[in-house]
Parts: structure tokens; C-alpha cells; sequence
């Protein structure tokens, strides 16, 4: 459902508020979904802060600091040319430099990127790094694109970008269609045009020019190092579970592992195509061997795999039971049919790895069933976590141990577990991980942004 002025009413002031934000940004409907997810939740912070009302914390939190939109022309391996249309939402910068992926994907609009800069603001604060909150990307698509190509577009994009980033500026990363090997050609393109070896301007870099351990695993570890806490409340564990997992990128391919190293089946995983099920458990070796080596689509894994593994082609991968959910996909992919599924399946725990996967009706959905639910501003924000702790090895020239960055990469996702649920029970709202989320990491923007002045 697309939130319109016609929505139930969030209550005085904050209807204001939306109808502003609707009436600034018409037609950027996961915009308003997003904005319009913490108005929901965030009523009881803001009547018990009036200073927050006072200084117009939610209007100025609501709308960016800086919208970046330029042309990206670049030829392919014909000569013909090709114009893309580039993005880097800058949204907030209270509490550090700009941080925040980039997604290349046809579905890229302005209204996307500010959606996931907003969340961005929010994830970044969770963490308890010092980071603000930014998106970027550009509506290319590398689908079927050769290297040269794909170097051609990294290339023409940071041409541009460089203008607006740095390591005490904004600080990019990767999202869909953003991994390791963009982040190389849109690191040498800086490198080469400031004539820097900035190592800290970019997040997610490879191991061998700069990156960090565990930053390519940790949305997909962290995602589930904050399941385990969510099933540890009611005194279970992974052991032994059942695990469905849409996506079968970076995030998705790391939730699978983890989940298995701790001793769940993860069965399925998909893509836009459809999904596979292997009931004797997704065998990751070959998944990243497809997926992030052939970059081939995710019913080769099923014609590979022994006979017990099939592919379901265009079937939401949520129809298969399960008690533990971890959509890893992209934005509204799981819907309020996919939820009731869900629930009549015996799902015992649902977690965000993707940016905002369930609509507000799946939520709903799960929430009236009491199932618990983690949205992704809390479940994804290990990567972005671990970004921050790439930034702090660059800063200070260090390389730590795969063992140490995970360790960390636990604590954190542990600490950010911690904060939703007593931020939650502290307002009335005892394991209601989206309120928890929402306020707390309102608040320590909120507070930032008021030490700063009307800035
Ligand atoms: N890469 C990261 O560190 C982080 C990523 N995220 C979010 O996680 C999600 C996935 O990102 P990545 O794994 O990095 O991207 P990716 O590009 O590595 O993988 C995306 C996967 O989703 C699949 N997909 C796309 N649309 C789909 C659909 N409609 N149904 C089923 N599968 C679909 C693609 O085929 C691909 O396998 C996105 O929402 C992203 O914003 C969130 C936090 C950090
Ligand atoms: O690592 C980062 O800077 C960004 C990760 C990201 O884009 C996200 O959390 O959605």
C-alpha cells in the first residue's frame, strides 16, 4: 500500500510533517513509506521531548541535507553510447562523515535512494559509530555487461562522484550491483583523477588495496548474529531450524553460511527469476561459485546440484515453511500474502538482511501473530558496522584478524540488539523491534543535531 494523504492520520504535527514530505517529494512512494514507518513509531519520544518539536528535529531529520543527480555517459563494446543518470543522496551528517552504499540497478530513481539514505541515517546511528547517513547509485544495469564495460560505467560515475566524497566527506560502499569488483574501478578512477591513495573514502575495498576482514560477510553474518539474540529471548538457538533466504547475492550468500555454520538448514535462496529448494541444505561453495563467479542465474544451481534440489521459477521463495525468514532481497519483496504464508508455516522469527523487504502490510501481518521481527535498520546494520571499522583500519594504517573484526562484528550487532529491545521495553512496547529501533536511533541523531545548532 503507498502511505497518501488519505492515510490514517499519525496524529497532530506529525501528519504535518507528512503531508510536507508528500507534498516536497511527490511520486516517491518507498520515500514515503520509509518516513512514514518512524512517524508511526516515534510519537511518545517526541511528546516527551519538546525540545525536539522546539528546533523541528523530525522536519529537518525528514528532509536531506544535499541531493546529488548527474549524467553518466559511457559507451559500451560496440562504440555506442549509452547515458545513465547517477544519485548520492547526502542525507545526514550530525554524527559523522556521509556513509552509505551504492546501488547499481534499472530500478534506481531518486525517491529509492532517498528511501535508503533515510533508513541510512537511522541504521548508522544504531551502530554507535561515528557515521552519518547517505545512499547512491544509478539506474545502469551491469545485468549481462562484460568487465570492460562495467569499468567503462565505474569509471564515467566516479568521474563525477569524486567531487563529492572523501574520507572526512562521504564515504561510499557497495549495495545491488555495487560489490568488490565496482568498488576497484571506482577506486582507481579516484585515485587516479585526486592523485591520492585515499584508502578511507570508500568501504568494502578488496583485501589486497585496503579493505578489511569480514566486511564482505558481515551484512549477511550480522543479519543472523542478531537472530540468534532475538531466538536467545525466548531461550532458542539456530540449531536446528529450518532457514528460507531470499536474494542470492552478498547478503544472502553470508546469511546462508553463517546460518549453517551454526547449525541451522538453510533451504532456499532466489533470485528475480525464481528461487531454489534444497531440502538437504543450499551448499554455499557452489551458490558463490554461480553467483558471484559465472554470475549466472540461480536455476543453474538447481540443473548443478544433486536431484534433490529444484528451481521453482517465478514463485515467491516464502511459500516454503520455515521458522526462521530472512528476506536478503530488495525493498516491498515481501508481501502481506507472503507474511500469511509465513505464519500458517510455523515461522518463529523474521529478520530484515535486505533494506525495508516487507511491506507495511507483512509486517503488519507478523506483528498481529506475535511473531518477532527485526527490521533492517537493525538486522543489516553489521555491514555498514563493519564499513566503520574498515575506516577506523585505514585511518590508523592497520590490517586486524578475520577472528578479531567477527568477534567485534558480534558485540556490535549484540549492543544494537540490546539498545532496540530495552529502547522498546522502556516505552510500553516490550519486543517490538521496529518502535525500539526507530526511537533509538532518533534519538541519537536528534540529540546530535541539537549539540550542533540549527545547522
Ligand atoms: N551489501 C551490503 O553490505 C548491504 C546490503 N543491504 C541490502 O541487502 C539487499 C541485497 O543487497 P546485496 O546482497 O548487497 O546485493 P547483490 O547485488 O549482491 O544481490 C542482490 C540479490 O537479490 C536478487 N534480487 C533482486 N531482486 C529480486 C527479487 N525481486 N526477488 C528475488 N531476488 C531478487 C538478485 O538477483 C541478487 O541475487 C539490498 O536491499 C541492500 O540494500 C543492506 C545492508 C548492507
Ligand atoms: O557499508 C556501507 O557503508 C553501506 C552499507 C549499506 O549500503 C547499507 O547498510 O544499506
Amino acid at each position: 500500500m503507498t502511505a497518501t494523504l488519505s492515510s490514517p492520520s499519525l496524529g497532530p504535527g506529525l501528519d504535518a510533517i507528512f503531508q510536507d514530505v508528500l507534498r516536497r517529494s511527490p511520486a516517491e512512494p518507498e520515500f514515503h513509506q520509509a518516513v512514514r514507518e518512524v512517524l508511526e513509531t516515534i510519537g511518545p519520544v517526541v511528546s516527551q521531548h519538546p525540545e525536539y518539536v522546539r528546533q523541528k528535529l523530525l522536519e529537518r531529520i525528514a528532509e536531506p541535507e544535499r541531493q546529488i543527480i548527474f549524467r553518466v555517459p559511457w559507451a559500451d563494446d560496440n562504440g555506442e553510447v549509452h547515458v545513465n543518470r547517477g544519485y548520492r543522496v547526502e542525507y545526514n551528517s550530525a554524527l559523522g562523515p556521509y556513509k552509505g552504499g551504492l546501488r547499481f540497478h534499472p530500478s534506481v530513481s531518486l525517491g529509492i535512494v532517498k528511501f535508503l539514505g533515510f533508513e541510512q541515517v537511522f541504521k548508522n546511528a544504531l551502530t554507535g559509530m561515528p557515521i552519518g547517513g547517505a545512499k547512491g547509485g544509478a539506474d545502469f544495469d551491469p545485468k549481462g555487461r562484460s568487465d570492460s564495460e562495467i569499468m567503462r560505467f565505474c569509471q564515467s560515475y566516479m568521474t563525477e562522484l569524486h567531487r563529492h566524497v572523501g574520507e572526512y566527506t562521504d564515504v561510499p560502499a557497495g549495495d545491488i550491483g555495487v560489490g568488490e569488483r565496482e568498488l576497484g574501478y571506482l577506486f582507481g578512477q579516484y585515485k587516479r583523477i585526486t592523485n591520492r591513495y585515499e584508502s578511507g573514502v570508500l568501504t568494502g575495498k578488496g583485501l589486497t588495496w585496503g579493505g578489511a576482514r569480514v566486511r564482505r560477510e558481515a551484512t549477511g553474518y550480522g543479519t543472523v548474529f542478531f537472530v540468534q539474540e532475538m531466538l536467545a529471548q525466548r531461550d532458542q538457538s539456530l540449531d536446528g531450524k529450518t532457514v528460507v533466504v531470499s536474494g542470492a547475492g552478498n547478503v544472502a550468500i553470508h546469511a546462508i553460511e553463517k546460518a549453517q555454520a551454526l547449525g541451522a538448514r538453510a533451504i532456499a535462496c532466489s533470485d528475480s527469476s525464481g528461487y531454489v529448494h534444497d531440502p538437504d541444505g543450499i551448499d554455499v561453495a557452489l551458490l558463490k561459485q554461480i553467483k558471484d563467479v559465472e554470475r549466472a542465474p540461480i536455476a543453474t544451481y538447481a540443473a548443478r546440484r544433486r536431484p534433490g534440489a529444484r528451481f521453482v521459477p517465478g514463485r515467491p521463495v516464502w511459500e516454503l515453511p520455515c521458522e526462521v525468514a530472512l528476506p536478503c532481497a530488495t525493498q516491498n519483496e515481501l508481501t502481506e500474502a507472503d507474511a500469511a504464508a509465513l505464519v500458517a508455516g510455523g515461522v518463529l522469527a523474521v529478520a530484515e538482511g535486505a533494506n525495508m523487504p516487507c511491506t507495511p502490510e507483512a509486517v503488519r501481518v507478523l506483528r498481529a501473530a506475535g511473531v518477532p521481527f527485526a527490521p533492517g535498520k537493525a538486522a543489516n546494520a553489521g555491514g555498514v558496522a563493519t564499513s566503520a571499522l574498515e575506516m577506523q583500519q585505514n585511518a590508523s594504517r592497520d590490517s586486524w584478524t578475520f577472528e578479531h573484526t567477527e568477534a567485534r562484528l558480534a558485540e556490535i550487532m549484540g549492543e544494537i540488539h540490546r539498545l532496540c529491545a530495552d529502547t522498546a521495553a522502556r516505552y510500553g512496547a516490550p519486543g517490538d523491534y521496529v518502535l525500539g529501533a526507530n526511537m533509538a536511533g532518533f534519538i541519537r541523531v536528534a540529540d546530535a543535531m541539537l549539540a550542533l545548532g540549527l545547522v
